[in-house]
């Protein structure tokens, strides 16, 4: 039996499926958190119920790729590398370029490339993945999914920013978006769970993870997103501050005597909920502050949260009303608070969901309660399924 290994490498991790052909089960999947820093973690899980797990440091991105080929043979996943014959890996940024997915080949690592400076933080990393992948499995067919992809027919009106036109014709300076290919497949599953085409859907999808994004999605099509050229902006994140005057980015800077790309690595870095809260990037950690009466926490949970409703509320307004909003990733997927207080503020739209069907973390379900007039789903995101389809899909166009 053939294998499929899809590859989803973030700013800080690494994290894999490898999954059995045609059945599409996962027979192994894993995260390596925290590269770059003093002390990483390794998990991954195989076999039935096998798990392995170490501390130890990964200084970049090509080490930690190196470690989970490794630990493919040494933990008896794969007997040899031939098992594996296709490879899918998520790239952040496509630009204009690419439209689809695309199978990877010489032009297609050098236009990756060329795009690397839209996506600093994770296309370089991508990259290292995919070369290293090569070597390792130089007769795979390798495929190159975007974020971007999803997102790059919206509206002009929605991508365009009001600056110099030549800036977007010399630049391409516009809104790429990101998390596409999770925007676009818990859309797809949203109208299976409503019984209805996505064709003929208003939905706005909820990607609430470490890096967070929110999207108008239109008869199926991206037709707003709250990222923006790059994803730092839109809603507050783990660590990103998500939208801000950059006249304020020029002040500070100026009062900090920092240099502009520093000012970025703050945005990127030390923004967000660990910037407001001083606590941590964790929203766990910010809900478990906040019960215990700490104010900067509650602070950090009410713009947080109306961040969001903010959002959604301007993607109901564009396209004239939704059918439903979507819960997903990490924070949308498990924190019972947070999707209370965010549909809790939204009640004025007719959206409402019962309280006990709220309670559960990572299964696929409507939590509406039966008068709501927008539903409320939550559907937890799975970006390695949609590689691996994308995989399958390319494979018979190439044939
Ligand atoms: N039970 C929970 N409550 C609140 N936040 C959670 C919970 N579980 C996970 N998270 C948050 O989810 C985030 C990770 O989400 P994920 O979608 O994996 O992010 P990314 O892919 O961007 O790394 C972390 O920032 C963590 O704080
Ligand atoms: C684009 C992006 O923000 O990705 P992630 O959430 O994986 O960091
Ligand atoms: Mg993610």
């Amino acid at each position: 039996m053939s294998k499929t290994i899809a590859v989803n490498a973030g700013s800080s991790t690494l994290k894999f499926k490898l999954f059995d052909m045609p059945s599409e089960d996962v027979v192994a999947e894993g995260t390596i958190e925290r590269i770059g820093e003093e002390m990483g973690h390794a998990k991954i899980k195989y076999g039935d119920g096998q798990k392995h797990e170490e501390e130890r440091a990964f200084a970049d991105h090509g080490i930690a790729v190196k470690y989970l080929l490794d630990q493919l043979i040494n933990l008896d996943i794969v007997k040899s590398y031939d098992e594996i014959t296709a490879v899918g890996h998520r790239v952040v940024a496509g630009g204009e370029y690419f439209k689809d997915s695309a199978v990877i080949n010489d032009d297609v690592i050098a236009k990756i490339d060329s795009l690397a400076e839209y996506a600093p933080l994770h296309d370089p990393a991508e990259l290292v993945g995919i070369k290293e992948f090569r070597k390792v499995l130089p007769n795979a067919f390798a495929v190159a999914v975007f974020d971007t992809s999803f997102h790059v027919d919206m509206p002009k009106m929605n991508a365009l920013y009001s600056v110099p036109y030549e800036w977007y014709e010399k630049y391409g300076a516009r809104k790429y978006g990101a998390h596409g290919t999770s925007h676009r497949y818990v859309a797809t599953r949203a109208a299976e769970m409503l019984g209805k085409p996505l064709k003929d859907l208003k939905l706005i999808t909820m990607h609430i993870g470490a890096g967070a994004s929110i999207t108008a999605v239109k008869g199926g099509k991206s037709y707003d997103t709250s990222m923006g050229f790059s994803p730092l902006a839109g809603i507050t994140m783990a660590t990103r501050s998500g939208d801000v005057d950059p006249s304020l980015v020029t002040f500070i800077q100026e009062k900090l005597g920092k240099t502009s790309s520093e000012m970025i690595d703050i945005l990127n870095h030390e923004s967000g909920i660990k910037g407001i809260s001083g606590i941590s990037p964790d929203m766990r950690d910010i809900l478990a502050a906040a019960d215990k009466g700490d104010k900067r926490a509650q602070l950090t949970l009410d713009i947080y949260v109306n961040r969001i409703v903010r959002y959604v509320g301007a993607y109901i307004a564009e396209m004239g009303g939704a059918d439903a909003i979507v819960f997903t990733a990490g924070v949308g997927e498990n924190s019972v608070p947070i999707r209370k207080m965010v549909t809790d503020k939204l009640a004025y739209f007719g959206i409402k969901i019962d309280q006990e069907k709220n309670n559960c973390h990572g299964v696929e379900r409507d939590l509406s309660t039966p008068d709501a007039k927008i539903k409320t789903l939550l559907i937890p995101t799975n970006e390695e399924l949609m590689i691996v389809r994308d995989i399958e899909r390319l494979k018979k166009q190439s044939k």
